[in-house]
This record gives C-alpha cells, structure tokens and sequence, in this order.
C-alpha cells in the first residue's frame, strides 16, 4: 500500500487535513475552466495565522492584505517568478501579491532565494528539486507550473514538504499542436535548411525538393488534448490519419475521423508520425531501434511532448541509415541539449528549442491560468489543477484508509490488463457493505479507482477534487453499486470492493468474467489490501509490491515450478495463492513479487508447458 499512503500521509502543514498526491486536470484545447467553480475551501495552503491589525510603521515590509474568505487581515503574501510570465499574469498577481520577477536565476540563485516567498512560479526551463522544496520549507507554500509537463518539479518533494503544486493543463494545447503542423510542415518542405542555405548565399533549388502532404497517412501517437487537436489539423491539410492511445475513447477518435489503432499498425502504415505522449515509465524511449526498424523506410518524424520519448542515439542511427528521413524535434532528453549533439546537427534534422507553448496568446492564457489558479491557492482554495492536493478529514481518511488504497491498486492493476484499441468504455465499482448510504461516502474510493485507471496512462494527476471532471473528460463512464452485506453489525466500513471495466479486451483472458467484463475484487483484511477476485477466480493475495497473473492447467507442481524460477532469479515472493473453477481445468496462481523480474524470467514463466498466459502488473 506504498504508493496510496504514501500520497494521502497529511503533510507538515495539514494537521486538519490530509494530502493526496494527484491533480493534473485535462481539458479539450476549445473549453474554458470554470476554475472558480471547481475551488473548495483547503487547508494546507491556507494563509498563515490572521494577524489583528497592520503593523506598526517600523515592522519589515510584509504589506497587509485582506486575503482569506474569513475577510481577516493578513500579511500580503509574496510571489517569486522565476521565468518570463506574461503581463497579464503578473497583473492577476500583483493585485494580491508582492511579485517579484527574476528571470535566468542558476540554481544556486533560486537556492539562496526561494525561502523569502509563499509561491514560486515556474516554467519548464526552472528544476524545482527536493533541495529548492527542502530550502522553501516554512514558507513556500505554492509551486504554478505555467504549463503542462511537471517532470521538472519534483512532486514527492513538494508534498512532503506541504507545497501545494498547480499546473495550466489547457491553455498552451492549441499553441503545441499549431506548432507540431508548423514542424511537419516545414520539414516537409525543407523549409529550414534552404532558409540557412539561402541566407550563406546559396540558391540551391534542386537540393531541396521537399514532400506533399496531402494523401500521406500521419500517426498521432498520444491521442489527448494535443494529439487530437493536430489530428483535426492535419485532416484539413487533407491527410489520412490514423493514432495509437490505448487508452483514448473510441468514440473521440470516431468523432474526429481518426482510425484508432495499435502502435505497431500506426509506426508500420505512417508516412509521418507525430509525438503527443507524456513522458511516463512506459513511453520512455519507446521511439528506439527496434520500433525504427519496423517503421517505413523514408518515414518522417516530429516531436513536441517530450524529448524522453525517443531513444536520440537510436534516431541519429536510423537517420543516418536513411530508415528516418527527416525528423523534427521541439523537445530534447536534455534541454537545452549539448552543443555538439549529433541529432541537433544532424541535416535532416529541424530543431527548435521547446517553442511548442511559446505563442503570445498561449503564454497570455497559461500566465492567467496559472496565475488565478496560484492566487486562489494562496487564498486557501484549491484548483482543479492542483497536481497534489489536500481533501479529506483526517477521521474519515483514517477509517477508510487502506480501502482508499485497495481502490486504487485494484484500478492500477484494471487499466493494466486492458489491451487492445476499442479503449475503455465503463467501469463498475461494486462496494460490498454493511452500511447505508449517509454512514459510507464513496467518493474518495471512487476517485481513488478513477486514479488508478488514470495515472498510470497519462499525464493526468488525479484526486477528490478532480476525479470525476477527468474521468468525464476521458470520457470514462464509471457507475456505482452498493450490495447490502449480510451481516449488518459488521465493524467494518466495506467488506469488498470490486471493479468491472465492461466489455473490453485484456492482455489476461482469465481476468474477463463470464458477463465478458475484467473483474477484479479486493477486500482489507488486517489492515493490509487484498486482491481476491480475478475475472471468476478466487485467490487471496497481498497487495504489496508487484503481481503476476498465470493462468495455467490446473495441475500439481505447478507451484514449485514457477516458485523455483523466481527462486533461481533472486526474486523474493511475498505471496502466493491459487484459485480455479473446477479442480483439473484452468486456474489461476497469482504472485506477489518485491523485485521486478526481468524478461527471460518471464519468459522461462510463460514458458512451462501447463502455463496458458501469464502478465507482470505493477503497483
Ligand atoms: N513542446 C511543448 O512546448 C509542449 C509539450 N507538451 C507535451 O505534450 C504532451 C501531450 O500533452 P497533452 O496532450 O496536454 O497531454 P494529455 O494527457 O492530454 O495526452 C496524452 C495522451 O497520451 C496517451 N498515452 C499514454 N500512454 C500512451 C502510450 N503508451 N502510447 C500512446 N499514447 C499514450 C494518454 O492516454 C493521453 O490521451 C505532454 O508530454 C506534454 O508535456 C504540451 C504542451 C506544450
Ligand atoms: O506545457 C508544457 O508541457 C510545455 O512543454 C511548455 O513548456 P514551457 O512552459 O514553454 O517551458
């Protein structure tokens, strides 16, 4: 239960209320947020003790502002900008905070500085690390991310420490996709490098013969908000276009005109392939040398998410074997990346130094995002766009915490099963209890399976405050059911918690019921979360570490044998339990592991002849 307790630990600050890591909300590029609407009142953040009257003429020059809700006086609170905000941000700010930009600080700068304000606001070009969060401590109550990607704020840090992080999700989606056209456009047309010729002097009209768009199939990979605001684009340039996004809704993709397909299908058919993933464990360098080599030869690549996507050393070999024409690249693993690096200098390369968000009206939106949503922090509310954020009273977390926990591994290990492109349509949280609806509010639990569902996908954060608008957003339909446990005085809260994604393909056939649904059921039992329902299995293992499934004859040995093979491979196993429908037809072994075994050990798993399919699932 690491990774939920650990996110719903009540931070430093939060002595009424709790932190639960989460809350990247994501909206089509075309919707404006109701941020205020979406406020409630947060604890953690709130402004520090209300001071009685202003201070005598002599005090430090802390200004006094009416901030809280209460109308109780209090120090105005103070806003470092760390990189260039539009004015029209600054100008939400100034009007509640002493704002002070300073732009290109070195990370000693920011070290040395950072302990003077109650907000910091960044873009992606600031670390916000452990060591500036540790520094901030006491006073640094609100990291703005004035954009989408976190992965230069360390979130883990900023909860511990009690920091509240916000991000702009929304505003710069048109400016990335407008420039992704721009990349594929140009490098089509060679547009780069014949203006540097032509500016050396140089007229060379043959050398850069450029490619028609029109007719040419473009791969979106990543159908989100980006993703699919390219994908309209590039259907008007008059291209065919297809996208992979195992977990975008169908219908989305349909009502678009996008062919939703595997990733292998999408690399294999594209003449150009466009990047719009986050950059999460699972894509990280997923572009690399065996990928390029099932691509066409002559494909073209543009990349606007996240340098991180691509293997660069695998791309500079593909280019330079001709496998990849031309890419052109707005993100770097490193950015800015080496003076020297082969695939900057590459000729068939076009570059631009992260500009996908650096249109004047995309900085103007997210500097207000960004801005409202770091004021109303500061007031004590919390935006659908905090990234990690208090919600539930302390006593209620308590009794339903390792509940909370078991919802979102059982949504972790769902999502994890899904395979396939029909995407997932409805989901089902069946909750077994003794008690009435007003003695057990399931939000939290049904945030926490949305959580789960989401945030190993995405670049979604997820919590109580957003969990609802981003599975709506996802266009994931998830309904409720309560079933009267038979035994009323029951202590406790829940007596099992199930979860169904209706009508969906899995990676684990033994997982989908016989309704054709993935079921996976889970109950408490000492404290800790336990899986006991896999597709129609019993089984009973602890929810700790890593699992995997293996659907295999049911037969005697079975257990020794896979046993042996982890054993042979240093993996410890924490648990162990078998479940099958009739005694020697199929059943199901499923093994809690604490280390991640590696690929020949699964396969030597997978391949014992009696094992029929078998799936690692992370928690
Ligand atoms: N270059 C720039 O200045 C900008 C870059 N970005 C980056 O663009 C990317 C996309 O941003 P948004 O569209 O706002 O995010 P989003 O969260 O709306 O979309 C990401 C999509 O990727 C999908 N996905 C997850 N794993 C996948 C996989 N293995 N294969 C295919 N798809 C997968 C998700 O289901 C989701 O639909 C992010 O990396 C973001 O940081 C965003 C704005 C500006
Ligand atoms: O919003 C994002 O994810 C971006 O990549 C934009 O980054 P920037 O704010 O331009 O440094």
């Amino acid at each position: 239960m690491a990774a939920a307790s650990r996110a719903l630990l009540p931070t430093p600050r939060a002595a009424a209320g709790a932190s639960l890591a989460g809350a990247r909300a994501r909206l089509p590029a075309s919707a404006s947020l109701p941020f205020r609407a979406h406020r409630v009142r947060c604890a953690v953040v709130s402004s520090p003790a209300p001071v009685a009257a202003p201070p005598p003429s002599s005090a430090p020059a802390r200004r006094i502002s009416p901030a809280g809700s209460d109308g109780a006086l209090r120090p105005k609170p103070a806003v470092l900008v760390a990189e260039k905000l539009s004015e029209a941000g600054l100008a939400v700010l100034r009007e509640f905070a002493d704002v002070e930009c300073a732009y290109g600080m070195s990370p000693a700068e920011l070290l040395a500085k950072v302990a003077q304000f109650d907000a910091l606001i960044v873009r992606s070009g600031t670390k916000v690390t452990r060591e500036v969060l540790e520094a901030g401590r006491g006073r640094l109550r609100v990291v703005g991310r004035a954009g989408v990607g976190i992965d230069n704020v360390d979130l883990q840090a900023a909860t511990e420490a009690g920091c509240l992080v916000v991000n702009a999700p929304t505003a710069n989606t048109v400016a990335a996709a407008e420039h992704g056209i721009a990349l594929l456009a140009s490098m089509a047309r060679n547009v780069s490098q014949a203006d540097a010729a032509l500016k050396a002097g140089k007229w060379q009209r043959t050398k850069y013969v450029g490619v028609s768009l029109v007719g040419k199939t473009l791969a979106i990979m990543g159908f989100g908000k980006v993703g699919s605001e390219v994908a309209r684009r590039a259907k008007g340039l008059g291209m065919h276009v297809i996208a992979h996004d195992p977990y975008a809704p169908a219908d989305r993709a349909r009502a678009i005109g996008v062919e939703l397909v595997s990733f292998d299908e999408a690399i294999a058919r594209a003449d150009f392939i466009s990047l719009h993933m986050p950059l999460i464990p699972t894509t990280n360098k997923i572009f690399n040398d065996e990928s390029f080599a099932k691509m066409k030869t002559g494909v073209r690549i543009i990349n606007v998410a996240r340098g991180g996507v691509i293997d660069e050393d695998a791309l500079v070999r593909a280019l330079d074997s001709g496998k990849v024409a031309q890419a052109a690249l707005d993100v770097f693993t490193v950015e800015p990346p080496p003076k020297d690096s082969k695939l900057v200098l590459h000729e068939n390369v076009t570059v631009t130094p992260h500009l996908g968000a650096s249109t004047v009206e995309a900085q103007e939106g997210v500097a207000i995002e960004i801005a409202e949503a770091v004021v109303g922090a500061l007031r004590g509310e919390l935006a659908a766009t905090a990234v990690n954020a208090p919600m539930v009273p302390a006593e209620v977390l308590s009794e339903l915490a390792p509940y909370v926990s078991l919802a979102e591994k059982l949504g972790r290990l769902a999502v994890q099963l899904v395979a396939g492109e029909t995407g997932i349509k409805g989901v089902k949280v069946v909750y077994t209890t003794a008690r009435g609806p007003d003695d057990l509010d399931t939000r939290l639990l049904r945030a926490m399976v949305t959580k789960g569902l989401v945030e190993p996908v995405s670049s979604t954060f997820v919590n109580l405050v957003n969990a609802d608008y981003t599975a709506k957003q996802r266009g994931l339909r998830i309904t409720e059911e309560r079933v009267a446990h038979d035994s009323p005085a029951a202590e406790a809260p829940l007596e099992s918690v199930q979860v169904r994604l209706s009508q969906v393909q899995s990676r684990f056939a033994g997982a989908i019921s016989d309704g054709g649904d993935i079921v996976l059921e889970g109950r408490v039992k000492y404290g800790v979360p336990h899986l006991t329902l896999v597709g129609p299995y019993e089984v009973d293992v602890s929810l700790e570490g890593n699992l995997i499934l293996c659907r295999q004859i049911d037969q005697p040995g079975m257990i020794g044998k896979v046993g042996n093979i982890l054993g042979q491979r240093n993996v410890n196993i924490s648990f162990m339990s078998v479940g099958r429908t009739f005694r020697g037809k199929q059943a199901i072994m499923a093994i809690g592991v604490d280390e991640e075994p590696d690929k020949e050990t699964l396969e030597k798993i997978g391949g014992i002849p009696a094992v029929e399919e078998f799936v690692f699932l992370e928690l």
